[in-house]
C-alpha cells in the first residue's frame, strides 16, 4: 500500500527549485533531473523563446512590473508531471503564480548566503536581474529570503557544495517522496 502511494507520487511530481539569481537553479536542475529520469524545464529559456526576446530586453521593454507580469503569465501555463522546473529568482513576486508552482510541483528552495552569492553576480546586468536600480543585492537579498522561505515545501542549505552534492541532497530530501 505505501509503495504503491509512494510510486504514484513519483509517476505524478514535479519539482520546482527557487531561489535568488545564481544561486545554482538551473545547474542544479539539470543534474537533478538527469539523476531522476525527469524532464527539465527552465522557465527563463521558455520565457525568452516565447516572447522572443532576451530576459535583459524584456525588462528593459517593459519595465520590471512588466517583466514579472510575464514571467507569472508563463508559469501559469506550466503543468506535466516528472519535470524539475528551474524558475527565475523572481517568481516569488507574483502569488497566484507561486500557488499554481505549488498546486503542480513540490517547491524547493536553494538557499545560500550573500558572500557566496555576490561571487558568482558580477553581471547583474547581463543576467538581467529584476531589481531597481535604486536597490542594492543585499536589500534584495533581505527581501526575498521571507518570499522564499513563504513559498517553499523544503529548504536546500547549499553552503559551498558542487552541484552535484546540492542535487543529490535535494534527493534525499525527497527520499519518501521518489
Ligand atoms: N553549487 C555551486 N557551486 C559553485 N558554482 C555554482 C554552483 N551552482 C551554480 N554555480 C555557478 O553559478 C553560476 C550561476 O548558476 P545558475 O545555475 O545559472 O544559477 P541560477 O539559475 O540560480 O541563476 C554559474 O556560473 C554556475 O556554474
Ligand atoms: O532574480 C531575478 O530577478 C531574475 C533571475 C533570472 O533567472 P535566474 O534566477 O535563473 O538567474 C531571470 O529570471 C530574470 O532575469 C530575473
Ligand atoms: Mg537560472
Amino acid at each position: 500500500m505505501i509503495r504503491q502511494r509512494k510510486k504514484e507520487i513519483s509517476q505524478n511530481l514535479n519539482l520546482a527549485l527557487i531561489g535568488m539569481p545564481a544561486v545554482g537553479k538551473s545547474t542544479v536542475g539539470v543534474i537533478l533531473a538527469k539523476q531522476l529520469g525527469f524532464d527539465f524545464l527552465d522557465t527563463d529559456i521558455l520565457i525568452q523563446t516565447k516572447e522572443n526576446m532576451s530576459l535583459a530586453q524584456i525588462i528593459k521593454k517593459k519595465g520590471l512590473k512588466g517583466f514579472l507580469d510575464i514571467e507569472a503569465g508563463h508559469l501559469l501555463g506550466l503543468g506535466g508531471k516528472r519535470r524539475v522546473i528551474s524558475t527565475g529568482g523572481s517568481v516569488i513576486y507574483r502569488e497566484q503564480a507561486m500557488c499554481h508552482l505549488k498546486e503542480i510541483a513540490t517547491v524547493i528552495y536553494l538557499h545560500a548566503d550573500l558572500p557566496t552569492l555576490l561571487t558568482r553576480l558580477s553581471d547583474i546586468e547581463a543576467r538581467g536581474v529584476a531589481i531597481d536600480p535604486s536597490n542594492s543585492i543585499d536589500s534584495l537579498y533581505k527581501e526575498r529570503t521571507p518570499l522564499y522561505d513563504k513559498f517553499c515545501d523544503i529548504k536546500i542549505t547549499c553552503g559551498q557544495n558542487q552541484p552535484g552534492q546540492v542535487a543529490a541532497d535535494i534527493a534525499a530530501a525527497l527520499a519518501d517522496k521518489i
